[in-house]
């Protein structure tokens, strides 16, 4: 449910009119533990999100009052036995909520893996990435099932491959390239997505009672195509199909929707990030208040919430990319930049619907979206490409060129910095069927200072930010590879083949990266490389 929703947001200003999404008693509750166990344990090793994850053994009202009873001292501290001490007595560890689960479809060493790798030291450690889908699977338990009022996770009905880590729940954009194996479970991880769209009218950030408030990249399309590729599901696309819709229109009205004029007068919709909350996130509740402790009054703290969480659905949180000062990061602006990657998406998404109702004979949706995506590719080519460059700038919206709810188109407006989503675009047919495009984007993306020893990274800048990593490997560099690589250019195939095979050679094939983390992301990328495009063996100078 959305309450105080507004058709436009008050952009660039430090006050907040914009939608918010109520969030549970429950998430309420454990966000004052969280402050409490963060005032008795002290910063040192502390992750809020921990606190958020736990659920209860009783019924909220009996766990309160018992919390509430806690003696405190003077300044409303918790003794550290008292805290544990209610802690083991009424909540149950976030890892109860989810039980680890054989996946129905996976198998110690498929047949036909790698069929054309010899190399021994390979097989090894593609069989030893492949068999961490087995570390990372889970299911709901029954408790979440029957009590879902004691618990933060979502009830979802189907298995799950989480990314793992202090990542205990499904997240969507990770589930892309978790999906790109074992299609049984894959259909289930989309039906769950598909689910939370019934639910909600949208896919959240992940399966959590405090995620219900934004998005993340949406990717559901590629999902459903990915798995219905392979299986021919007709079933799985005729329940896709309308969750579909009803997600890009959530990403092309109201607050997402965004209008510019170009200058020969025409007007063009394109998409942005926005959340529906101005609060700080529950899961970083205490980092939230502590980054906005030095903004002077609560509209100011209201809108750099607002803005933090819009940061989080970009997937990209944090980056300087979404910063007026890349040392601030209280000048977060997501909501006031049109990004070039989320509308990659949108575009890829309405081929992907335009192709599925196809697929079971909707003739008109399928007319509707292929529409819809050339003016898309028509706005993404005004807006966001730079010839010169060769890349896709995001679009800074400028109030002050704004007039009713449309703004005026102005070169000046790009960031002209370099991010790896200045070439996600590549990952979409719309543009990477075009060899000309594709030479000069290559060229570009060669010398940007981006393609490192271990891929490509995902910004120039060494911030401290989790999403500024200088060093290789942006996990959306798997799309910006598959574009080159599934272009007809040459001088394409083979940087895309180089990136790879460094990628992985130095992250994956070290032995390093990936199984120490289990982390979803790598697995998933580092298969799709080996498989899709037959790349494995050249990893062996990596795998002795
Ligand atoms: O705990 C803080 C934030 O964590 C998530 O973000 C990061 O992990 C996700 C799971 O792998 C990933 O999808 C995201 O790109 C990462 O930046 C979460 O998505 C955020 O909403 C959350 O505030």
């Amino acid at each position: 449910m959305v309450i105080n929703s507004e058709s436009s947001a008050h952009i660039g200003k430090p006050t907040d009119h914009g939608p918010v999404v109520p969030t549970t008693p429950l998430v309420i509750f454990l966000q004052t533990v969280q402050q409490t166990a963060l005032q008795t344990f002290g910063p040192l090793n502390f992750d809020p999100k921990f606190y958020v994850d736990l659920s209860l053994k009783f019924d909220l009202p009996t766990v309160k009052q018992a919390f509430d009873h806690l003696p405190r001292s003077e300044n409303g501290s918790v003794s550290g036995s008292d805290l544990k001490g209610f802690l083991s007595k009424f909540m149950n560890s976030a890892q109860e909520d989810l039980e680890l689960v054989d996946p129905v479809d996976f198998v110690a060493e498929p047949d036909g893996f790698l069929p054309t790798v010899v190399h021994q030291g390979v097989r090894n450690w593609a069989l030893e990435v492949h068999s961490l889908w087995k570390n990372l699977s889970r299911k709901v338990s029954n408790r979440v099932i029957k009590n879902p009022e004691l618990h933060t996770l979502l009830p979802l009905k189907h298995p799950v491959i989480i990314p793992g880590s202090r990542f205990r729940e499904v997240y969507y954009w990770d589930s892309y390239w978790i999906i790109r194996k074992m299609y049984e479970t894959a259909k289930g991880m989309v039906l769950n997505l598909i689910e939370l769209i019934d639910t909600y009218g949208y896919v959240l950030n992940g399966a959590r009672a405090y995620y219900t408030n934004r998005s993340q990249p949406p990717l559901l399309s590629s999902m459903v195509i990915e798995v219905y590729k392979r299986t021919k599901d007709v079933d799985l696309v005729k329940k896709a199909l309308p969750a579909l819709i009803k997600e890009h229109k959530f990403w092309n009205s109201g607050i997402h929707r965004v209008t510019i004029e170009d200058d020969q007068g025409s007007t063009h919709n394109l998409s942005r990030y926005y959340a529906m909350w101005d609060q700080p996130r529950p899961e970083s509740f205490t980092i939230d208040i502590e980054t906005a402790s030095k903004l002077k009054n609560d509209c100011e703290k209201e809108h750099l919430y607002r803005e933090i969480a819009s940061t989080a659905e970009t997937g990209w949180d944090f980056s300087t990319r979404w910063m007026k000062n890349i040392s601030d990061l209280t000048t977060l602006s997501t909501t006031t930049i049109v990004p070039v990657d989320l509308n990659a998406y949108i575009l890829k998404m309405e081929l992907d619907i335009s192709f599925l109702a196809n697929v079971v004979g909707e003739s008109s949706h399928a007319l509707y979206f292929a529409r819809a995506s050339e003016s898309r590719k028509k706005a993404m080519d005004i807006v966001f490409w730079d010839e010169e460059k060769g890349q896709w700038f995001d679009y800074w919206l400028n109030a002050s060129s704004k007039q009713k709810d449309v703004y005026k188109w102005d070169a000046s407006n790009h960031n002209r910095d370099i991010f790896a989503s200045n070439f996600i675009p590549l990952w979409v047919k719309s543009f990477s069927s075009d060899e000309g495009t594709v030479n000069k984007v290559a060229q570009s993306l060669e010398s940007s200072g981006l393609v490192c020893a271990a891929g490509i990274a995902t910004s120039l800048t060494n911030s401290s930010e989790q999403w500024d990593f200088p060093n290789g490997w942006a996990p959306i560099q798997h799309m910006i590879v598959e574009g080159l690589v599934r272009s007809r250019s040459k001088e394409a195939r083979s940087l895309a083949k180089d990136i790879a095979i460094s990628k992985c050679g130095e992250f994956g094939g070290g032995g390093e990266y990936v199984p120490q983390t289990g982390f979803g992301w790598s697995n998933g990328v580092v298969l799709a490389f080996l498989e899709e495009f037959g790349w494995a063996e050249d990893l062996s100078p990596y795998c002795q």
